[in-house]
């Protein structure tokens, strides 16, 4: 018996090697709840691209290579799509949350299916115009205030979300919908990070009673928030189409098709909800390139330059334009490089057991893909920890000389295989649109001390982690490049008016 309890938690022989582990609960107290990405990345240096970790009976396999991520995740993705169970996520949603449902289930199906739709190439040259407008805004708000620049962000990127998922706008960041949903989002947090209840590990949770869990009532608090908003925002869309004011959204096109689709109201609700909680990481990606431009100036420099340079007339940059600047194309994929917005992505779950060079892995083991060690190699990168977007001019993957880097892709932020992110192309082409606005628009530089005038730095470490990963807030000057740019954007966010109208229809006067 104490035999038998003493082995768990200690690594079986055929696993991938990986740090020493203690009786029963193998390697779970070495594993950080912050950060983990780091730690991760300190072992992949020691035992390999694919290293084991022991959690008590489970089983957990970390990918830090871009060669072990083709071969074991990319070109296995039948086998290797699972998700590992996520109890308090499912008290939330229900289970109807497609990135936790596991890829065998009929919510998983349908969700992509629809998806697949919304974010085909088409549909999101559909969805562009709403983005351009809400950039209008965007600029138009920093130049109002721009030390509250974290704020506009996060209503710019909520908003053009909200609008392609339900039709909907959010003109100011005090909406009723934008204040629910970062309630939701706090609640959330608090319960799925790996600083909430290890009831997946520890299943016995489940059954004490709410009095002694608060856990549970946080889950129960959450979902009904978010439940309100979701489907308050569903039958608002059914109203529209009721009415023949439809804008075209997703939930309109969902509604639509529901029976096709075979989508219980549940269903289509919380799928339009995983669209809206992508507007965190397009937030994080957007702060973070601001803290980056304030870290290293002549990035900045470097890209006005190639703006002006296509644009010699001064006038804002379209999407057309982008094609013409790879310099702010650079800039996208290094800062996807060097702050991934999900250092882990999302863990997945093998569905079969896996024979892969000279180990087995066991069905139900939970593997993360570690970008952050991916793309902070510096056996691939010169200096990985320095922002350079020109790295990504002299090779395609921003590879050192030498490195041979057939095995690599562009997507790997985006995670892998069947589960690859299904918003990626909407979501790079609105970035890549908004660093080409901004950068036309602005200056951005350290903020200067009123008492000893001197340049306050940033810290381009000063991270936290709550659903994303995201600069922790900073200071910063933000001003137009010129009297002319200032007026141009005034300008434009009053010819965007007509583009916001559709999407106005539920707002009240307030809101407006
Ligand atoms: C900077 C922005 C974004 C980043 C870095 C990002 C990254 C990711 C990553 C790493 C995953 C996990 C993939 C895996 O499990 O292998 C994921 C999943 C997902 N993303 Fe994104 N994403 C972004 C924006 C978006 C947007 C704008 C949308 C929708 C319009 C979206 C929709 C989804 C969905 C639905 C899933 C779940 C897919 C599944 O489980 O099958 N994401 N994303």
């Amino acid at each position: 018996m104490i035999t038998k309890l003493l082995s768990i938690g200690r690594r079986e022989q055929h696993l991938p090697p990986g740090p020493p582990t203690v009786p029963i609960l193998g390697n779970a107290l070495m594993v950080p709840p912050k950060f983990a990405q780091i730690k991760f990345t300190e072992w992949a240096r020691q035992y390999g691209g694919i290293f084991s970790l022991k959690i008590g009976h489970g089983t957990v396999v970390v990918v830090s290579d871009a060669t072990v991520l083709k071969e074991f995740m990319d070109k296995r993705s039948n086998e290797t799509s699972g998700r590992p169970s996520f109890y308090t996520g499912s008290l939330i949603t229900d289970g109807y949350f497609i990135a936790e449902a596991d890829s065998t289930t009929d919510i998983w199906h349908m969700g992509r299916k629809a998806l697949q739709t919304l974010l085909s190439p088409q549909s999101v040259n559909k969805h562009l115009p709403v983005a351009v407008a809400e950039s209008s805004q965007l600029l138009f708000d920093l130049l109002r205030s721009p030390q509250d620049f974290e704020k506009h962000i996060d209503r710019y990127t909520f908003s053009i979300l909200l609008s392609i998922a339900f039709g909907k706008r959010c003109p100011r960041p005090d909406t009723e919908e934008e204040r629910i949903f970062y309630e939701g989002v706090r609640l959330t947090v608090q319960v799925v990070s790996a600083e909430g209840p290890p009831v997946d590990l520890l299943p016995i949770l489940k059954y004490v009673p709410e009095r002694w869990a608060p856990w549970k009532r946080i889950c129960r608090e959450a979902r009904t928030l978010q439940r309100r908003l979701y489907f308050g925002l569903l039958e608002e869309a059914e109203t529209r189409l009721a009415r023949g004011e439809g804008t075209g959204c997703f939930m309109e096109e969902v509604i639509q098709r529901q029976e096709e689709l075979g989508m219980s109201k549940d269903a289509a609700a919380w799928l339009g909800a995983i669209v809206l909680e992508a507007s965190h990481s397009s937030g994080s990606f957007i702060s973070s390139l601001i803290l980056c431009f304030v870290a290293f100036p002549e990035t900045l420099r470097k890209a006005q330059n190639e703006i002006d340079s296509v644009l010699p007339d001064g006038r804002p940059p379209t999407m057309d334009d982008l094609a013409s600047l790879p310099y702010v194309r650079a800039i996208l994929r290094e800062v996807h490089r060097l702050k991934p917005m999900a250092p882990l992505g999302m863990p997945h779950a093998l569905l079969e057991t896996q024979e892969y060079r000279s180990y087995v892995i066991p069905k139900g083991t939970t593997v993360f893909i570690n970008a952050w060690g991916i793309l902070h190699d510096p056996e691939v990168f010169d200096e990985p920890e320095v922002f350079r977007p020109e790295r990504f001019l002299l090779s395609e993957h921003g590879t050192k000389p030498g490195v041979d880097s057939k095995d690599w892709r562009a997507s790997i932020p985006f995670g892998s295989g069947r589960r690859l992110c299904p918003g990626m192309n909407l979501v790079n082409t609105n970035l890549a649109f908004t660093i080409a606005t901004l950068v036309w628009a602005f200056d951005f530089a350290a903020a200067i001390d009123p008492v000893t005038k001197a340049q306050i730095p940033v810290d381009i470490d000063a991270y936290e982690e709550g659903l994303v990963f995201r600069p922790r807030p900073f200071a910063c000057s933000i001003s137009p490049r010129s009297e002319a740019k200032a007026r141009l954007i005034r300008q434009r966010f009053t010819d965007a008016t007509p583009a916001f109208s559709k999407y106005e229809l539920f707002l009240t006067k307030e809101e407006k």
